[in-house]
């Protein structure tokens, strides 16, 4: 149950018809639920309540918005970065420092300095490279970096092969069957501690076995590091559990994936941390859009141009991905139709063929699942600027987000006088 309901003939969120919101803020806009972020927070975490030690991190990239990351600070959740953005963004939402991971394949020597300057919890190294770099980092600086070493067990983790991270050919982690020596050599530096094991096998997983199968790997590594007589007192199990992106569609609940890690880590000893961004964030938003007209030829279907495009919401685009369209205002009768929006690019289409609610020009309708990698991913492409987010909290809303216009944007950009 998502917050995202019919009330009186209208689609509202929480108490809030999107009318409302569409007058106030304009289209295109994403429309968060504080209701069901705190929902999505407190259901995860009770389903891993029961495993004792656990460390829950909020993936930012799922949605770095600062009202959403201060909603999951004060349901208790640090943060999972991946950059020294992210890594801002998670202290200025007032995210305790060791309360933070530091996640990525491509960390720069200042981001490295900027995480041990705050102190944050733990990095996940994701080469021996990287460790090698980090501990004269932080040797030279007179600091301890706490770290896990991320790995990558080979699985396949059953999803979009954009999203997978944990195939032997994909550029995340260090191979298993190498980690138990690149543990021990990076033990041995200074400015490191390393203490445990970190993984992530890709994201919208549907299936918990690839889960289950790496996390054994995991444990059987963590055996054999501790058999050669290192520490191992974290395990990270990342994020990557999937959600349905469509009415109906049924996907593994966090009490399962509760189920399944407690099976799988049973006489760990360690303190489990969790990296969950889509599960929290994805069905506690909307993209509030606007028709701006409906196209007409004959013996085709109809295309549905809304106000929304690929740079604002681009998972269908990228991936193919689906994404419930729904009339805030449905009649019950219904069209085939083609949604796409203004850009110039066919691949700006969010749906060819979709059976859906009948809409004509002024209608507004929303984009579901749209909390998670939404927002976040947009761009200014054909200098439409960047999309406004708002959230809602009962029966009040606020701006999360202005939208950035195009005159913001090209404010930055200069003409040489050589120009001229
Ligand atoms: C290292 C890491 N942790 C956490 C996540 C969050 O994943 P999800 O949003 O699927 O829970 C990702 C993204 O896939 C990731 O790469
Ligand atoms: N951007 C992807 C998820 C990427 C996860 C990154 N670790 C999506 O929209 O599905």
């Amino acid at each position: 149950m998502d917050h995202f309901q019919l009330k009186n003939g209208e689609l509202h969120a929480e108490d809030v018809p999107m009318s409302r919101i569409a007058e106030e803020f304009g289209t295109p806009v994403y429309v968060y639920s504080r209701a069901t972020l705190e929902r999505h927070a407190r259901v995860f975490r009770e389903a891993l309540t029961p495993l004792g030690k656990i460390h829950l991190a909020f993936a930012v990239k799922s949605n770095p918005n600062l009202a959403v990351l201060r909603v999951m600070q004060r349901e208790g959740f640090g943060a999972d970065v991946v950059s020294g953005g992210e890594l801002a963004r998670a202290l200025a939402a007032g995210m305790p420092a060791s309360d933070i991971v530091f996640s990525g394949v491509g960390k720069t020597t200042r981001e490295m300095m900027q995480g041990l300057d705050v102190g944050i919890g733990q990095f996940n190294i994701e080469s021996e490279e990287e460790g090698v770099e980090l501990a004269r980092i932080a040797d030279a600086a007179g600091r301890t970096a706490h770290c896990a070493l991320r790995v990558n067990p080979d699985i396949d983790a059953g999803t979009h092969e954009k999203i997978s991270t944990g195939k032997s050919d994909n550029k995340f982690g260090v191979p298993i069957d190498q980690a138990a020596g690149m543990y021990a050599r990076l033990s041995a530096l200074p400015g490191l501690d390393m203490r445990g094991l970190a993984v992530h096998i890709g994201s919208q997983l549907s299936d918990l076995a690839p889960l289950e199968e790496a996390f054994a790997k995991v444990g059987a590594l963590m055996a054999d590091i501790r058999a050669a007589g290192f520490t191992v007192t974290h395990v990270d199990l990342g994020g990557g559990l999937g959600v349905p992106y469509k009415a109906g569609e049924v996907m593994p609940s966090p009490a399962e994936y509760g189920a399944m890690v407690a099976r799988a880590t049973k006489g760990w000893d360690v303190t489990l941390m969790f990296e969950p961004g889509r599960v929290i964030a994805g069905n506690a938003g909307v993209l509030l859009t606007e028709v701006i007209r409906v196209k007409r030829n004959a013996n085709r279907d109809p295309f549905v141009i809304v106000d929304a495009a690929m740079n604002d919401l681009a998972r269908p685009a990228l991936y193919g991905a689906w994404h419930d369209f729904d009339a805030v205002e449905p009649t019950g009768q219904r069209m085939t139709a083609n949604i796409v929006g203004p850009i110039c690019e066919t691949g700006d289409t969010f749906a060819m063929g979709r059976e859906m609610d009948a809409l004509e020009a002024g209608d507004l309708a929303v984009f579901r699942t749209a909390g998670a990698y939404g927002a976040t991913m947009a761009s200014s492409y054909n200098s439409r600027g960047f999309v406004a987010e708002v959230m809602v909290d009962g029966d009040r809303v606020a701006s999360v987000a202005d939208r950035i216009l195009p005159e913001d944007i090209y404010a930055a950009e200069r003409v040489p006088e050589w120009l001229d």
